[in-house]
């Protein structure tokens, strides 16, 4: 049986990809909720359904096997036990805390074929699902209190956050922000019981357990021996370093962390968000995030003395890129063609967020078209997919995407 699991780069010929298809999760959007779950409005789902189909569709027209998250986690569920163990740890990370409540769901929920029972955990339950008899707790007879037992999951169908594979090994990330918490337990369940994966010995770069956030739309795989990772909102400098030491450890390959550092706001929320590897020495890289001569906090993890990492600095993204890929040139090519405007408005709606299917071949969001002209004046093919729905949770096409299998360079 072929080893599952193979990303050396950004850009090798991609083979498998994990998606989530958008489903009845954005249903149980509210206006009081998008703040908390972080999105910026409320999509249609019949729209971004559509929108997401076509993605789907256009990494397959590529030779790219499409599978889902959901139909692995429901194959995952191979008996009774798994069934429990998932029920139970799903409940105590969704904070289920009402002793009567959360016996009455658990039942709920251990009654559902396993399909049904994965859709609940991902859509969320709302307080008037459960019948009006089983209400013990005064706060479940008050109409205006939190309207559900189990928050949806929307920001689901981003499956790079939650996990990544580097090499032959995953990082079984911590999620930074309580709305995205639980996204990382079905990988671990898929990672450890599906019958792709369960019979090799994978090994776990990362593990969710910690205290110390880390999100995969900070992880770029840049070459078979170099990571580069974002210091981000959602990654922080503790669990970057756990990373590199367990990398360092077990795979003798890699012999560079590359910490880059991003200014904290909302509209960066990871590297992936302001910077993608489009070919073997092309970046798309968002302006704003250069200082004035083109500086930026950049650290180099290798191994050091026993256990310990030896940490330098760099301040040049470019000479950094050309140091560490050994690269005679690199090219940064500006989300929107570094006019201030078109800049910011491109990177909001996921300018620099492109998905490489092969060396030089991304696929991009249609709506930004000054980037995409200027790819495409960089020789870069470009193949656009419709965004007007999916853009409004705040990412694009790498952040929907979650790279299984792709060819070495
Ligand atoms: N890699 C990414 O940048 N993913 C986008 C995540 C968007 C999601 N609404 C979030 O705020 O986490």
């Amino acid at each position: 049986m072929r080893y599952p699991l193979n990303v050396t780069s950004e850009i090798g010929e991609l083979k498998t990809v994990l998606l989530k298809r958008p489903g009845r999760e954005l249903e149980n959007l509210t206006p009081d909720y998008l703040e908390t779950l972080l999105f910026d409005d409320i999509p249609f789902l019949p729209a971004i359904q559509k929108e997401h189909d076509y993605f789907a569709t256009s990494l397959r027209n590529q030779g790219v096997e499409v599978v889902y998250l959901d139909t692995l986690l429901a194959e995952s569920i191979l008996n009774d036990e798994i069934r429990l163990s998932l029920i139970d740890e799903f409940l105590s990370e969704s904070k289920v805390g009402e002793s009567s409540s959360l016996e009455v769901i658990r039942e709920f929920l251990t009654s559902l074929p396993k399909d049904q029972l994965v859709n609940k955990m991902m859509e969320g339950m709302q307080k008037n699902e459960l019948p009006h008899k089983s209400k013990r707790h005064l706060h479940e007879f008050i109409e205006n209190q939190d309207p559900f037992y189990l928050f949806p999951m929307p920001n689901l169908y981003f499956t790079r956050d939650p996990a990544a594979v580097i090499g032959n090994g995953v990082s079984l990330n911590r999620m930074n922000r309580t709305a995205r918490g639980r996204e990382s337990l079905f990988m671990k369940y898929i990672m450890q019981y599906h019958p792709r994966f369960s019979p090799h010995d994978i090994p776990l770069w990362f593990d969710r357990g910690g205290a110390y956030s880390i999100e995969g739309g900070d992880e770029l795989v840049l070459s078979s021996e170099v990571v580069a990772i974002g210091i981000s909102a959602r990654s922080t400098a503790q669990a970057i370093e756990n990373l590199a030491q367990k990398l360092f450890a077990k795979n003798e390959n890699y012999q560079k962390v590359m910490a880059v550092e991003i200014p904290k706001t909302r509209a960066f929320m990871h590297l992936d968000t302001v910077f993608t590897m489009v070919d073997r020495d092309k970046f798309t890289v968002h302006p704003a995030i250069l200082g004035p001569g083109g500086e930026m906090n950049i650290f180099i993890l290798e191994r050091g003395e026993d256990e310990d990492l030896k940490i330098s600095r760099r301040a040049n993204i470019v000479d950094t890129l050309k140091e560490v890929l050994n690269l005679n040139e690199v090219t940064l090519i500006p989300c929107g063609g570094g006019d201030d405007i078109a800049a910011a408005r491109e990177q909001w709606n996921d300018g620099s967020n492109t998905l490489a299917v092969s060396p030089g071949v991304v696929i991009t969001y249609d709506r930004n078209y000054v980037s995409n002209e200027l790819l495409r004046s960089h020789g870069v093919e470009v193949i656009e997919v419709l965004s007007s729905e999916l853009a409004r949770g705040r990412g694009g096409p790498r952040c929907m995407s979650m790279p299984l299998y792709r060819e070495d360079l």
